[in-house]
C-alpha cells in the first residue's frame, strides 16, 4: 500500500503472528532483492487497550518506529474496507489513533496534541525546542516536536532549492538526538499552504510523510509563521489536509491506496 507515494509492505499478523528479525525486515524493504518499501507494517490483534488492532511499524533498517501516519491511514482503510464500520482505533507505540473513512480513498485521523518539551522529543540535553541550535548548510534552527515520533522542522525560503540528502543527515545524526529524528524541510508558500519534504529516519527521502506534515504545521504555528488552523501540506507524492484544534490536537485527512497483494515466501530468503 501507499499513502501519497510513501509505500509500505502491510502484513496481516492477526491470525498468524509475524515477528520478523531485523534482517528479514531489511530484506522485505529492499527494493532490489526483496519486495521494497519505506516501512514494513504488521497488523496484530489487541486484547487490552480497547483498540480494534495494533499496528507495528518498522523502518528499512529494521528498527521499530512509534508512529507513521501515512501507514495509519493505509491500515485503517484496509481494515474498514471489509467492514460495515466507518471508524476504528489503531494502537501504535506512539499512542492510540482514531481513524474514520471519509471517502472512497480518504481517511481522517484524530491525533492528540504534540509534545514540545526537550525530554519528550527526546533531546540529550535541555534546549529551547522552538529553535534548536543546529545548522547544516542552508538548514538551521529547526523546531523540535514529538507527534508520536520525533521531528525537527527546518523552515527555508524554497523547499525545492535545498539538496536535502546532502544537508539533512548531519542534523538527523547529531548527538543531541539520542533516537535520531525525522528532518522536515518546509516552505511557507502561503499562510494555509506548506511545501514539505522529509528526510525520514533512518535516512531515506520519502515522497510523503504524514507525521512530518503534522510536525511542520504545528511548528509553523508555534513559530508564528501562520495563524491558520486549516493548512494544506504539499509533498512530492501529494497533499494532506491538516486541521489544528484549540488544544493543539490535530485532524489529518489524506488518501490511502493498495498497490498489489500477494504472499511472502514462508522460508524468507534473506539476501
Ligand atoms: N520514519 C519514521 C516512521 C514513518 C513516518 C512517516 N512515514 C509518516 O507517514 O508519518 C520514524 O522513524 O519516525
Amino acid at each position: 500500500m501507499h499513502g501519497l507515494g510513501n509505500d509500505f509492505v502491510v502484513i496481516d499478523g492477526r491470525d498468524e503472528p509475524f515477528q520478523p528479525t531485523q534482517e528479514e525486515i531489511r530484506w522485505i524493504c529492499d527494493r532490489h532483492v526483496g519486495v521494497g518499501a519505506d516501512q514494513l507494517l504488521v497488523i496484530e490483534r489487541v486484547v487490552a487497550t480497547g483498540a480494534d488492532a495494533r499496528m507495528r511499524i518498522y523502518n528499512v533498517d529494521g528498527a521499530e518506529a512509534q508512529t507513521c501516519l501515512n501507514a495509519t491511514r493505509c491500515v485503517a482503510w484496509l481494515l474498514l474496507h471489509d467492514s460495515s464500520n466507518d471508524r476504528l482505533v489503531l494502537e501504535t507505540l506512539g499512542g492510540l489513533i482514531e481513524a474514520t473513512r471519509v471517502g472512497e480513498h480518504d481517511v481522517a485521523l484524530g491525533l492528540p496534541a504534540p509534545k514540545w518539551d526537550w525530554q519528550s522529543i527526546p533531546l540529550a540535553s535541555a534546549a529551547d525546542t522552538l529553535a534548536i541550535d543546529l545548522a547544516s548548510g542552508p538548514l538551521a534552527q529547526p523546531t523540535a516536536v514529538n507527534v508520536g515520533n520525533p521531528h525537527l522542522v527546518c523552515f527555508v525560503a524554497s523547499r525545492d532549492a535545498i539538496d536535502v540528502p546532502r544537508w539533512a543527515p548531519a542534523i538527523q545524526n547529531d548527538p543531541i538526538l539520542p533516537e535520531g529524528a525525522n528532518v522536515g524541510v518546509a516552505e511557507m508558500a502561503a499562510p494555509d499552504l506548506i511545501r514539505l519534504v522529509v528526510w525520514e529516519r533512518p535516512g531515506i527521502l520519502t515522497r510523503a510523510c504524514g507525521s512530518g506534515a503534522c510536525a511542520a504545521v504545528l511548528s509553523a504555528r508555534r513559530r508564528g509563521l501562520t495563524r491558520e488552523d486549516r493548512i494544506k501540506v504539499d509533498m512530492p507524492g501529494g497533499q494532506l489536509q491538516i486541521e489544528v484544534h484549540d488544544d493543539e490536537s490535530v485532524t489529518l485527512i489524506g488518501a490511502a491506496a493498495v498497490a498489489f497483494s500477494g504472499r511472502l515466501p514462508t522460508d524468507l530468503k534473506v539476501a
